[in-house]
């Protein structure tokens, strides 16, 4: 695959302590960098701004450690807070557009969910630096989506964006290799690294499927 210069990591851990079903989301998270996710994402959808910034600087300890870049979900003011490498954005949160235009996000990573084809054509995904496919394979981690894209859907944003594109959903070693085939630069993954027994492994076996 080629790495694209913008955007030059491709695999990127999206992470909950839910989501790790009783481990200590820290060490998953710790294992899953040691293992060769190359970007995190920390997304706690019921936490109160408040839990969400003490978790944030934890997860923010481990990142700098190794040098990874930390993507806050849908929470700005934390990402601005905790001085995070960006934010990952969708059709009902903040817009790339408006965030992009605050001085802390000039420079920083935005991302942002596509669910709508026309959504290739607007303003908010000229600003953004990624692209989230939302999702590529229904999944029980997020129900509350709306285009199932598959291979092929996949295929048809390849052909009309030159943007960085991050797969996301139900995306897991038995399907990733076709998924980088119909064009995506980066996979993104809760419970195949969150769920698994061994979060390094299962990260070390997605990124080899990944750069094979
Ligand atoms: C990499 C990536 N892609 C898509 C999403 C989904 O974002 P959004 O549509 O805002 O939904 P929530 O994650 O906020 O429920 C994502 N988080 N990351
Ligand atoms: C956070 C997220 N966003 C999605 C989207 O479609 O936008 S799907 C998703 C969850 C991905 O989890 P899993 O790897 O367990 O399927
Ligand atoms: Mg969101």
């Amino acid at each position: 695959m080629t790495i694209s210069p913008s955007f030059p990591y491709q695999l990127y851990l999206v992470i909950s302590e839910k989501d790790c079903l009783g481990k200590d989301f820290l060490k998953v998270a710790e294992q899953s960098i040691l293992g060769g996710v190359d970007i995190i994402q920390l997304r706690e959808k019921k936490a109160s701004t408040e839990d969400f910034l003490v978790k944030a600087l934890k997860l923010k300890d481990i990142t700098d450690k190794y040098n990874i870049p930390l993507i806050i979900n849908d929470h700005c003011k934390v990402a601005e807070k905790i001085n995070s490498a960006g934010v990952h954005v969708g059709n009902n949160d903040r817009s790339p557009s408006v965030l992009r235009d605050q001085q802390f996000l000039q420079d920083k990573i935005i991302g942002y969910s596509i669910e709508y084809l026309h959504q290739l054509e607007n303003e908010h995904t000229k600003v953004s630096d990624y692209l989230g496919i939302s999702p590529i394979f229904r999944t029980d981690t997020k129900k509350d989506t709306v285009t199932e894209w598959g291979l092929d859907g996949l295929s048809q944003i390849r052909s009309l964006t030159d943007k960085p594109l991050v797969a996301i959903g139900n995306i897991n070693l038995s399907n990733v290799s076709s998924v980088i085939k119909a064009g995506a630069d980066a996979v993104a993954v809760i419970s195949a690294i969150c769920a698994a027994e061994n979060p390094e492994k299962a990260a070390f076996e997605l990124k080899n499927q990944i750069l094979k």
